[in-house]
């Protein structure tokens, strides 16, 4: 590359990230800058950043933001995209190996068909809770993923939501930290369609940890506490198994592009 800054663009059923390799930590990436990168119009365009650091101990880690700026625990669609342009640059081998994330090591495994298995960890369900989206309300389970869910079931067709001008409230009490909630229609026993608006970005066209929320969600409404799902984001399919320890998430993981952003652009920033 030359003296810019190197970038790719990659999605996981359309959730679309920029991927920073800095192997050496030496990128200041402010706010400011994941802002900037985000920005469909004055940027690259992008629901969140991946960082690719190499630590002085333990495996590669994906330092996650937000489109806002915001850091968060866990990117389940961030984690396969992380994990293909891994493997692109040959710095681990397809099949099974381990990352890091802020909500900790992951296992995970690279197929040879371009899909990347998850552990997700645990879906831990910490209560109820309810939002409402304009004018309707929507009762849902609170799941921790790594970061905050609140999955609602629901026999409102997903389609008919309009989260564009909409933005879900919710109880700060239940989540102070914000929180990811995902509306999930039943399509049959194992079928789930799914809309997301996620904390600091928005709605997407996926959200993986919300994916393994939602399953969550359903399995709590039917008295199961283990099961598995695939659920339809409108970006694509992505299968879910919730176990009694742990959960992983099973989808595709695109490498589109790469670049250099210009220099002066950056410094700018
Ligand atoms: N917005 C989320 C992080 C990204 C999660 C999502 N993109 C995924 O694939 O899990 C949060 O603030 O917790």
């Amino acid at each position: 590359m030359g003296v810019g800054v190197e970038f790719l663009k990659g999605h996981g059923t359309e959730n679309d990230f920029v991927v920073l390799p800095d192997p050496d930590g030496l990128l200041d990436l402010t706010e400011e800058r994941v802002r900037a990168l985000c920005d469909r119009q004055r940027g690259l365009g992008a629901d969140g950043v991946l960082r690719v650091v190499r630590p002085d101990f333990g495996p590669w880690f994906m330092d996650y933001r937000n489109a806002d700026g915001s850091i968060a625990e866990m990117c389940g669609n961030g984690v396969r995209v992380f994990v293909r342009y891994l493997v692109s640059e040959g710095l681990i081998p397809t099949g099974e190996s381990t990352i890091g994330t802020r909500a900790g090591q992951r296992h995970v495994i690279a197929h040879e068909d371009g899909t990347v298995t998850v552990d997700m960890g645990p879906a831990r369900v910490f209560g109820t809770s309810s939002t409402t989206l304009g004018a309707a309300s929507f009762d849902g389970v609170a799941v921790d993923v790594g970061n905050p869910h609140l999955a609602c079931v629901t026999t409102t067709p997903v389609a008919t939501l309009d989260l564009l001008r909409d933005t879900p409230e919710f109880d700060a009490a239940v989540f102070p930290n914000g929180v990811n909630v995902e509306y999930v229609n039943v399509l049959g026993d194992g079928a789930l369609r799914m809309r997301v608006h996620e904390r600091g970005v928005g709605e997407t066209r996926s959200c993986g940890t919300g994916t393994v929320a939602a399953v969550a969600s359903w399995l709590h409404g039917t008295g199961q506490r283990t099961g598995k799902a695939t659920v339809d984001v409108p970006g694509g399919q992505v299968s879910v198994v919730i176990e009694e320890d742990t959960s992983t998430l099973t989808g595709p993981a695109v490498l589109l592009a790469r670049g250099e952003l210009d220099q002066a652009w950056w410094d700018a920033l």
